[in-house]
């Protein structure tokens, strides 16, 4: 059966695109899928150079490889995860796509016409603008997926798990360049007492407003962890010992001078903070010991206030502890 009729409406209605090429990378036909979307006419677009047409087409590299499909009669494709797209067209989906252009797919084809023997190549290109912005979607979710893994859900600060591999980058980099490293352990004064007077709801309150106000007055740089229940945690990079007491102090200062407002009341709080610095320290878990053990000192000292961890301060809770 002859079936040469079928090329003409096929070509005409086909929903992809359909660009035929000379060897010298002259249009010899573009079908109308393209040329409407191009706002072109065949007429006046054939017989002309396919990088007049379009101009925005990446030249250099499209013409080799146009030009490696003509000369060794192999197909070649391009896809849209490669280059988003090759013509500048304008896609289908409503205006609200980021997506500005049709993200394309496109196969390259070489032909030969059986009687001349010319060659030619032939370019197809589908609207892949659908998979692309599903990806950016996917990966759009798993981003925002990720910061939530990274939070602690009540107050919002870094979670422990992540807070402690930060810990080891932050160790790590400062052992490597010789920079200063800081460590602040902070713990909420009291706050069982708090709890049992005014409800676990205005715990909670406590606990999110006071990491709201210490996050405030920390550096972009800062990281700023939830430890355990009302311990917090925070990493001073490029900080020396004198600038972590200011920021610890700080700290302290604001936090017991801030009244928090619970059902029109408002609740005081305080707390007691631990400071230890990498150099005394020569690890995570030990700048993480340090200050720890210098919190303990702080609540042993009557609370609200920084102490600064000192080697023989292991000694002194020894003694205590015995
Ligand atoms: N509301 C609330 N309370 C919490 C949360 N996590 C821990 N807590 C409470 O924090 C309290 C900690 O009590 P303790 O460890 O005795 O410490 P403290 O009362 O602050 O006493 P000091 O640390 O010695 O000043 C407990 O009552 C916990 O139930 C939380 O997410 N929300």
């Amino acid at each position: 059966m002859d079936i040469d009729w079928l090329s003409g409406p096929l070509l005409q209605q086909l929903n992809s695109g359909v660009i035929l090429l000379n060897k010298q990378l002259q249009v010899v036909y573009i079908n109308p899928y393209i040329c409407r979307r191009a706002d072109i006419q065949l007429e006046s677009v054939q017989g002309k150079d396919l990088f007049s047409v379009f101009a925005d087409a990446p030249k250099a590299w499209l013409s080799r490889k146009l030009n490696s499909v003509l000369s060794l009669q192999s197909p070649a494709f391009s896809s849209w995860e490669q280059r988003q797209y090759l013509f500048k067209l304008p896609h289908l989906r409503p205006v609200s796509s980021a997506n500005q252009y049709m993200a394309q797919n496109c196969n390259m084809l070489p032909l030969t016409e059986p009687s001349s023997g010319e060659h030619f190549v032939c370019l197809l290109i589908e609207d892949a603008t659908d998979a692309y912005v599903y990806q950016s979607q996917l990966q759009q979710s798993n981003l925002q997926l990720q910061q939530v893994n990274r939070l602690d859900g009540l107050t919002g600060v870094l979670n422990r798990n992540y807070w402690q591999q930060q810990l080891e980058v932050e160790v790590q980099r400062a052992g490597r360049y010789q920079h200063p490293l800081s460590l602040l352990f902070f713990d909420l004064d009291k706050f069982k007492r708090l709890n049992d007077e005014y409800g676990h709801q205005a715990g909670d309150i406590v606990l999110i407003e006071v990491a709201k106000l210490i996050g405030s007055l920390l550096r972009e740089t800062d990281l700023f962890g939830r430890y355990g229940g009302e311990e917090f945690a925070i990493i001073l990079p490029d900080t020396p010992l004198e600038g972590a007491i200011e920021v610890a102090k700080r700290i302290c200062q604001r936090v017991a001078a801030t009244p928090i407002e619970y059902q029109q009341q408002q609740l005081m709080t305080s707390v007691s903070v631990g400071v230890s610095q990498f150099s005394i320290a020569t690890s995570a878990d030990e700048l993480i010991q340090q200050a720890d053990l210098a919190l303990y000192q702080a609540k042993r000292n009557g609370r609200n206030q920084v102490v600064t961890y000192y080697p023989e301060l292991i000694d002194s809770l020894k003694k205590v502890k015995t």
